[in-house]
């Protein structure tokens, strides 16, 4: 037994080290618009592979060998906004937008949104961190001001030129207004989720900033954060959520879609 585990043990590690790296590969992935054409190419060619390992199909198995490093290149392309977040955290020096004292301003913002959505005012929200908001803030307009809940009600106020598209936020201060951010492809299992809220997933599968949208259409506050949606937090869950995120640095989606969907039955009765 002694001499089977000292022969074999490297053999243990290195399958555990593949399986840590293979669930964490499938974690990252599987809730990206990529993860269907992954799934779709490895059963075509594991199939495949093994058709042509029966019959002993020597051309499909000498191109399945070929195959290899075109799909190591596909596989760049189909994840390339979610290598580019990776890559973009691992060089990010910055990680929190609001430190103690402009913890204020994250007060202003949650007020703001509270009055927009009693108004049932649409807004969108991304707070930088540590990846520059840059290229999206100048598609829209640079404003550089500090928050507050007036501004920040004026700016989504339907009637103003600038309520349309995303506002640009850092280090307690709107950047800019009326950007366009990119758009998630991500299948949505609620399909009233439209392109405010895609927009709102989009720039955080793409940097590690946190969006925040007001929905016109419910009034519903929700929060986005490398790429997943918590739909309709009640406000005091929203600050709890920012806190723990851009404060505190704590970076998991602790709250889950079945909670939304229990909040949400709870608001809809109310
Ligand atoms: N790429 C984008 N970047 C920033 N803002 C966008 C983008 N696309 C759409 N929007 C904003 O979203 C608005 C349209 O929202 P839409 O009704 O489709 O979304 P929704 O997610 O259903 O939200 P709501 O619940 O507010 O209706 C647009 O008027 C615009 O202000």
């Amino acid at each position: 037994m002694w001499e089977f585990v000292q022969k074999h043990w490297n053999h243990a590690v290195e399958i555990l080290l593949l399986a840590v790296l293979l669930y964490q590969g499938y974690r990252f992935l599987r809730a990206t618009r990529g993860a269907r054409i992954l799934t779709g190419l490895l059963v075509l060619l594991l199939g495949l592979a093994l058709v042509s390992q029966l019959l002993k199909l020597e051309v499909i198995t000498w191109l399945l060998k070929g195959f290899v490093t075109f799909f190591a290149i596909a596989l760049v392309v189909i994840f390339q906004p979610e290598l580019r977040r990776l890559l973009a955290e691992l060089g990010s020096h910055r990680f929190f937008s609001f430190n103690g004292s402009e913890e204020a301003s994250l007060d202003n913002l949650i007020e703001a949104m509270v009055q927009l959505s009693h108004r049932r005012c649409g807004a969108l929200f991304a707070i930088q961190r540590g990846i520059e908001l840059k290229p999206f803030a100048e598609s829209g307009v640079s404003l550089d001001a500090k928050i507050s809940t007036e501004l920040i009600g004026t700016i989504f106020h339907p009637k103003t030129p600038l309520h349309d598209g995303g506002m640009v936020v850092d280090q307690g201060r709107i950047v800019a207004a009326g950007c366009v951010f990119p758009v998630s492809q991500k299948d949505l299992p609620d399909r009233s989720i439209g392109l405010r809220h895609r927009a709102g997933l989009g720039i955080t599968e793409e940097t590690d900033a946190v969006a925040l949208v007001v929905s016109e259409e419910t009034g519903a506050l929700s929060l986005c954060h490398k790429g997943k949606l918590e739909h309709n937090l009640e406000p005091d869950e929203l600050r709890e959520r920012l806190q723990r995120i851009l404060v505190y640095g704590e970076d998991d989606n602790t709250r889950n879609e079945s909670e939304s969907g229990k909040a949400e039955e709870a608001r809809s009765s109310a």
